[in-house]
């Protein structure tokens, strides 16, 4: 195996779920980081041991960073799906209005290598528009039409995004992540208020919460309650390793021949779907945390959530092909398992603090 080189680099949002475990991968692959994040949804805890922290908000960028990073993984964003339906500005400003103060800050600087924290949202409800291919995996070639402010803001930076890259020679990489879940490394999922189903689930299991809500049990899928594409967050945090190596200028990990087919070059940006290609309902999920758990998980039949469509499954042959990434973690149960871990890890530090 050969070398990968060590860099520096720039995460934006850090401290935050998903930020927090590709900052650990980054540091246990010899990088240095710096996290710039303003702690509005995340924890100075989150950030791992060995990441330089400034506390401050991408919209100030100019202020935080200058030349020297290789390149800046951005996962600093408001991401409520309901939050963004009751006070869109919110989100515009923050996701877009933030986005393009970063995207100046790094043209100033010379950063000319960009991994973004794209979403499936931003595909909307493919199986309320039907025809035939209704529920099958989603390629990036689908139709985007976000539902919400939140979906709609995240495919405005990737337009964003494409358009730097156009104009300014920038290499970016637009990660579409599908439903993220599991923890990694003593770093997860803790969102206040939390509204993902894994992390509601193990609350219940806890005995924190009474019983889940079910969304709705009349869609067309074979149990009726919505599917999803559950994928480990160690194997989204492998990929933005490798979406690097792919962006990064000089050969980093791969033998010459193999770098140059898998190149995003200046100019480019690359849109690559994150999941397993496998679709878990709702009940199945239910049934996997009491499994896991061994704890009895009440549930509640509850009308749908607005929005919400029936299936929603990634198609990641690009991130295959482009990137070499391959998911090593797709067991729905291994994936409960280790956010069960994280939760009651977090259960012990709060009782000893
Ligand atoms: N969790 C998922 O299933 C999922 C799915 C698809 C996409 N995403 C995207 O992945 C990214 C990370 O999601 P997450 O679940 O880790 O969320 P999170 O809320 O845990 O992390 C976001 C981090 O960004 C920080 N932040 C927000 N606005 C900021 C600003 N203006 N300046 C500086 N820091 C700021 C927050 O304090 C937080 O630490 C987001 O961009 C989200 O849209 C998440
Ligand atoms: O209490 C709950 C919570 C969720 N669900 C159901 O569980 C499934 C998963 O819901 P999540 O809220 O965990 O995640 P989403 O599928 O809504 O995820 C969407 O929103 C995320 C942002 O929060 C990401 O952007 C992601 O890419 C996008 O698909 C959905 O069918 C939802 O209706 C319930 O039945 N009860």
């Amino acid at each position: 195996m050969s070398e990968r080189a060590i860099r520096n680099y720039l995460v934006t949002g850090g401290a935050g779920y998903i930020g927090s475990v590709v900052t650990a991968h980054l540091l246990e692959a010899g990088h240095d980081v710096t996290v710039l994040d303003d702690l509005s949804t995340g924890h100075r805890a989150g950030v791992p041991d060995g990441a330089r922290f400034i506390e401050g908000r991408i919209q100030d960028a100019a202020r935080h960073i200058g030349p020297g990073y290789d390149a800046v993984l951005h996962f600093a964003a408001f991401s409520q799906v309901g939050e963004s339906v009751a006070d869109p500005e919110k989100y515009w400003r923050n996701n877009v209005g933030g986005t393009m103060d970063l995207l100046a800050a790094m043209r100033a600087a010379d950063i000319r290598t960009l991994v973004f924290s794209s979403t499936a949202a931003t595909y909307g409800d493919p199986t309320a528009r039907g025809g035939d291919s209704a529920g099958a995996p989603l390629t990036e070639s689908a139709a985007t039409a976000p539902t919400s402010p939140y979906g709609a803001s995240k495919l405005a930076v990737d337009h964003l995004i494409g358009g730097a890259a156009a104009a300014h020679g920038l290499a970016a990489v637009s990660l579409r992540y599908f439903n993220v879940a599991g923890a990694y490394g003593g770093y997860g999922e803790r969102h206040d208020p939390e509204s993902h189903l894994i992390p509601l689930l193990l609350q219940v299991a806890q005995g924190k919460r009474a019983a889940i809500q079910v969304y709705g049990d009349d869609y067309p899928t074979p149990d009726g309650t919505c599917v999803r594409d559950y994928l480990h967050v160690a194997d989204l945090a492998e990929a933005h390793l490798l979406a690097l190596d792919a962006a990064l200028p000089s050969p980093a990990t791969a033998p010459a021949g193999d770098a140059a087919h898998r190149r995003v070059r200046p100019g480019e940006h690359l849109i690559c779907n994150l999941g397993n290609g496998n679709g878990f309902s709702v009940r199945e999920v239910i049934d996997t945390v009491r499994k896991v758990t061994g704890h009895p998980v009440p549930e509640i039949l509850a009308p749908r959530r607005g929005g919400d469509p029936a299936v929603l499954v990634a198609a990641a042959q690009t991130a295959a092909d482009r990137l070499g990434w391959r998911p090593r973690r797709a067991d729905l149960a291994g994936i409960v398992a280790d956010a069960w871990q994280f939760t009651q890890y977090l259960e012990r530090t709060r009782e000893r603090a």
